[in-house]
């Protein structure tokens, strides 16, 4: 399937921080989970997509067609949910609403009325007078209501209560399903990434350590209880270790084959949770 969006060879400097190169295409009808530990370069890398951060170096590509020396007109086709939003303190809801449907031609107002009434959020109150979680949901709101192609989400579950992450949740497997759509969410929270991410990318200090499919990803990792003692050295796949008998590897048929060869038996293999895997990965060398 052709990817909606591509960005080829991306770099950007920050002072001591390097971003890229990167390399990644988003096909539509699949979520993205941006993951990374804090300062990895997530944000970074959503406000380059939305030529909101100059790049240094490289492509990004929307649609087949490059997003540079264009007008902004592209900005149609997606929709942005920053960490904060910007400039938004001295408006209430509606005149916030007013101005973004104005902006995007997809604009849904039924949709619009029925988050407002879900997330039972006042319209009429000054967004710097709403809790940092009732000002999440009104930026959700805004932001799902463009309807547009894509979706690009900054940690959207932050701040808000635990119902209204579940609610969240429910809301963005909908919307997915509304039309051909492709949607891509940084998040620290594995709830999100379980339940929503079709492949996670993973940025480690502002490289990119690779896209994986989040269920090749959770069969690849396994943790063997053995009978007997490990050697000293490190075992094909091994990627850590608790005591001399439970070992934990992401090459299932390499670990096996060695334990077999070298006649080590497993009482039992067993599966690791995401937060898991993603805690190795986020901590293994680059
Ligand atoms: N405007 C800026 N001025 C200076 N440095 C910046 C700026 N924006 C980002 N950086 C730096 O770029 C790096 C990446 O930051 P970024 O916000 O993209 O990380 P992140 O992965 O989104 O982190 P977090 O999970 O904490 O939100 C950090 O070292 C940050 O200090």
């Amino acid at each position: 399937m052709q990817p909606w969006l591509e960005i080829m060879q991306l770099r950007k400097t920050i002072d001591d921080f390097q971003l890229g190169p990167i390399d990644l295409s988003f096909e539509p009808g699949t979520i993205h989970a941006l993951i990374g530990k804090n300062g990895a370069g997530k944000s970074t890398l959503m406000k380059m997509l939305m030529n909101l951060a100059k790049k240094d170096e490289g492509q990004i590509r929307l649609f087949g067609q490059s997003i540079q020396n264009r007008d902004e007109s592209w900005k149609q086709h997606i929709s942005y949910l920053p960490q904060t939003l910007i400039g938004c303190n001295s408006f209430n809801g509606l005149e916030l609403m007013k101005l973004t449907s104005h902006w995007y031609s997809t604009w849904d107002q039924k949709y619009f009325d029925q988050l407002v009434q879900m997330f039972d959020i006042p319209l009429r109150k000054l967004y710097r007078n709403l809790s940092q979680g009732v000002q999440k949901k009104l930026s959700i709101a805004l932001t799902l209501a463009c309807d547009t192609d894509i979706l690009i989400l900054d940690e959207p579950t932050a701040h808000m209560d635990i119902p209204s992450k579940q609610m969240l949740m429910d809301i963005l497997v909908e919307w997915m399903e509304r039309s051909e759509k492709l949607m891509i969410i940084a998040s620290h929270q594995t709830d999100d990434i379980r339940k929503l991410a079709d492949y996670l990318i993973v940025l480690k200090n502002g490289q990119l350590l690779g896209k994986f499919e989040k269920e090749e990803l959770a069969s690849r990792y396994k943790r063997y209880f053995l009978q007997q003692p490990l050697p000293n050295k490190p075992i094909p796949g091994e990627v850590g270790r608790k005591g001399k008998q439970i070992v934990i590897t992401q090459q299932q048929e390499n670990t096996e084959q060695y334990l077999i060869e070298h006649q080590y038996d497993w009482i039992k293999a067993e599966s690791l949770e995401l937060e898991e895997i993603i805690t190795i990965m986020l901590n293994q060398p680059i």
